[in-house]
């Protein structure tokens, strides 16, 4: 029986795909196998030592712990591309939001005594909302990435020119972006020569507060700007002076804070890029899917501090090894299990960044003495054995 504590309510489809007789989900587990979370943000103390991984049933990671995680070899996972969908559609609502001051009207009109001659007062005052189309405006895409590029495309449909700058844009990503986006060669040019700007780039260490005073002198004036992709990108100061000055029209943003709310010309949505029961429920189907095979067999899909790592499984013996990546620990692995008797019958190692992982089917159950001893290897960082399918 697998445990599996749930840090958010996280969809009855996605937790569906985790049969009841062979798991538990819950929210006050102890001692878990795995956590399954959206936006709840994990602090290590959140993750006692029989954690082994963590899916994210979402895009951003920046509410997790990676890099703690990998130093004690527990798998984080996300769910590439599963709610961009839902965030596309939302960044459309805020390109037109952004665009035609449908906020401000509708907030007038509600403000309207229902015993005035409402529809007079409307058709007298409505020109005080009037704001520009954006066919043919130009729109700056920050980050071509499953939400990005589905952006880039829909606003060229739209009739607008749409500019991207991303320097480690994928080869999938790439693919399916219309040849009509045009490629900036920098931020600072994207960003000079857009109408509107809109942020698809996850939140980081290096990317925290990339659109400071220096990226707000470069725009246009009356620029629009809109973030859902993280608070933490937009420096709250730069932006406030950059709204007095009039660089900024409007900024629409899925991430409020104290600070943004009751100025008119920033709107604040409530983090409802993913609140669609379509992506709640992609994003929890692929979630427990990843956490389920990685349980069951150790193959990795999607995880953002592991590499993939796949290797047929047909229910004999498995053991699973994350070291560094430094040399001979594959010979040391291997001399150990020769020296315990044990037969490799086959064999996956692949590595990412500063970490290499092991699928090793063998002939024989490992020891609990032999998995110690793996352990006990200098830069072996997790060895688990994979039960035995029935
Ligand atoms: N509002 C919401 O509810 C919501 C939902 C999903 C995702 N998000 C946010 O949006 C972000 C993007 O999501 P996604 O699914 O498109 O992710 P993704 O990983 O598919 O795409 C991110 C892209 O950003 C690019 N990138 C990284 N650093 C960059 C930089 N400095 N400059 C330019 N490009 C850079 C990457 O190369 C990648 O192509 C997520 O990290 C998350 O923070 C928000
Ligand atoms: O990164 C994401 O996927 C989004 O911010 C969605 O977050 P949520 O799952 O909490 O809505």
């Amino acid at each position: 029986m697998y445990t599996i504590q749930t840090m958010n309510k996280i969809s009855a489809k996605g937790l569906e795909r985790l049969p009841r007789e062979d798991y538990e989900t819950a929210s006050g587990l102890s001692h878990p196998d795995a956590i399954l979370v959206r936006s709840y943000k994990v602090g290590e103390d959140d993750i006692p030592p029989t954690v082994k991984a963590i899916a994210r049933a979402g895009a951003g990671v920046n509410n997790i712990p990676v890099s703690y995680c990998t130093d004690q070899g527990i798998v984080v996972f996300n769910t590439p591309g599963a709610n961009a969908n839902s965030v596309k559609e939302l960044v459309l609502t805020g390109l037109f939001l952004s665009s035609r001051n449908i906020n401000a009207g509708i907030n007038w009109v509600q403000s309207l005594d229902p015993a005035e001659e409402v529809s007079r007062l409307v058709e007298k005052e409505k020109s005080r909302f009037s704001g520009p189309e954006v066919q043919g405006k130009k729109l700056g895409i920050i980050g071509l990435g499953a939400i990005g590029v589905l952006v880039a495309n829909a606003a060229l449909a739209l009739g607008m020119e749409v500019t991207g700058f991303d320097p480690f844009i994928s080869i999938n990503a790439a693919w399916g972006l219309s040849p009509e986006v045009k490629k900036a060669n920098s931020m600072d040019s994207l960003i000079a020569n857009s109408d509107y700007i809109t942020l698809h780039i996850p939140l980081n260490d290096k990317t925290r507060s990339v659109i400071d005073e220096h990226q707000f002198d470069q725009m246009k004036e009356g620029t629009r700007l809109l973030n859902f992709a993280r608070g933490g990108l937009v420096n709250n100061d730069s932006l406030k002076k950059a709204i007095e000055s009039g660089k900024i029209s409007y900024y629409i943003t899925d991430f409020p804070e104290g600070e943004l709310l009751g100025n008119p010309q920033i709107i604040t949505i409530p983090h409802l890029g993913a609140s669609s029961p379509e992506a709640e429920e992609n994003c929890a189907v692929m979630a427990a899917d990843q956490l389920r095979i990685f349980l069951e067999t150790g193959n990795i899909r999607n995880a953002v501090n592991f590499p993939n790592c796949t290797m047929d499984y047909v229910g004999g013996h498995r053991l699973i090894i994350a070291n560094k990546n430094i040399p001979n620990m594959v010979g040391q692995i291997s001399t150990l299990l020769a020296e315990n008797e044990i037969n490799i019958q086959d064999m996956m190692n692949k590595h990412k960044e500063g970490i290499a992982y092991n699928i090793i089917d063998t002939d024989k159950a490992p020891t609990e003495k032999l998995i110690a001893d793996l352990k006990k290897i200098e830069g072996i960082i997790m060895v688990r054995a994979i039960p035995p399918r029935d």
